[in-house]
């Protein structure tokens, strides 16, 4: 990691001390995604797949977002895999994520499911009511929003930190291009 991303805050490193990465090869993450969001904006709804350990830490910043997990159509692996894993079509459920949250996702949340933020500048009821964490929630402007308003969507940077065990040029360029 960086000095710059790891020096001050130390925000990055205190995510060992959440537990988030027990039991991964470095027990904190080595590894930082960035992916910025304008209002608008969202990345299709996807799973991480196998070449991390599976526990991801998510440090929100600049903006709330919504988080929507899906489930695969079929409980089956062998049988969905054959026809392309298809998923259902709406999110069993969401995660508002605060800006300045972190978020823990690890083992089962992480496999069995897939994730994704939808594509757009507002958060209206219709979506709110899925949200799952709403007792979590300290921001005054969510709380109130989740009570029967709406919510603006702002420019969002989020930083997805994991262990990646196994690092080389090759495999770190190509995640790096991930969608
Ligand atoms: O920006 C986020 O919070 C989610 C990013 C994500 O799912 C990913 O990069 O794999
Ligand atoms: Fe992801």
């Amino acid at each position: 990691m960086p000095d710059f991303l790891v020096k001050f805050p130390p925000v990055v490193r205190r995510t060992k001390f959440t537990g988030a990465f027990k039991g991964s090869q470095h027990g904190e993450p080595n590894h930082c995604l960035v992916n910025e969001y304008e209002p608008g904006q969202g990345i299709m709804p996807h799973e991480d797949g196998d070449a991390y350990f599976p526990a991801v830490a998510t440090i929100s910043l600049g903006s709330h977002t919504l988080l929507d997990i899906y489930r695969y159509a079929s409980e089956d692996k062998a049988e969905s895999e054959s026809k392309g894993r298809a998923r259902e079509q709406d999110p069993r459920f969401s995660i508002l994520q605060e800006r300045r949250s972190l978020l823990v996702t690890r083992g089962a949340a992480y496999k069995a499911f897939l994730h994704g933020i939808a594509e757009r500048r507002q958060d209206t009821q219709e979506h709110l009511s899925k949200v799952i964490n709403a007792d979590r929630i300290k921001d005054a402007e969510l709380k109130s929003a989740l009570n029967g308003s709406s919510l603006e969507r702002q420019k969002r940077l989020s930083l997805t930190l994991r262990d990646v065990e196994r690092v080389s040029k090759g495999l770190a360029g190509l995640l790096g291009r991930r969608p």
